[in-house]
């Protein structure tokens, strides 16, 4: 029973790490492309390159839900929404510099919080 509670304990530091790291996206000043799902009606072709769309507002709700089982599925998400901007944005167009930016910012963050997915 107590592996089983340990486990838990480690589960929620972990989420809670988490939720520090995506706060913290969220209040970059370079986060801005980044906070809402992509507008398809302002960017028609979006959905023809771009298979599985992800922002900082969908992550939340998916750490509201428990939808990460683990932080690996969290940094996963992460990467998804740098790596869609990269397909999507030229990289010296202003969201391409801020998808660049962030994703450094992430991955300095990540391992500071001794998080390796
Ligand atoms: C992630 N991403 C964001 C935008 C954008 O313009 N977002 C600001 C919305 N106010 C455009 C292309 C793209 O890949």
């Amino acid at each position: 029973k107590n592996v089983e509670k340990l486990r838990t304990a480690e589960q929620s530091d972990n989420m809670t790490a988490c939720r520090l790291v995506l706060t913290e996206m969220e209040k970059h000043e370079d986060g801005w492309p980044f906070l809402k799902p992509v507008n398809f009606k302002q960017f028609p072709t979006y959905k023809k390159y771009i298979k599985n769309p992800m922002d900082f507002t969908t992550m939340k709700n998916k750490l509201r839900d428990s939808l990460y089982k683990t932080r690996g599925e969290f940094a996963s998400d992460t990467r998804l929404v740098f790596n869609n901007c990269m397909i999507f944005n030229e990289d010296e167009s202003d969201v391409g510099k801020a998808g660049h930016t962030m994703r450094k910012y992430f991955e300095q963050r990540w391992k500071d919080l001794l998080l390796s997915s």
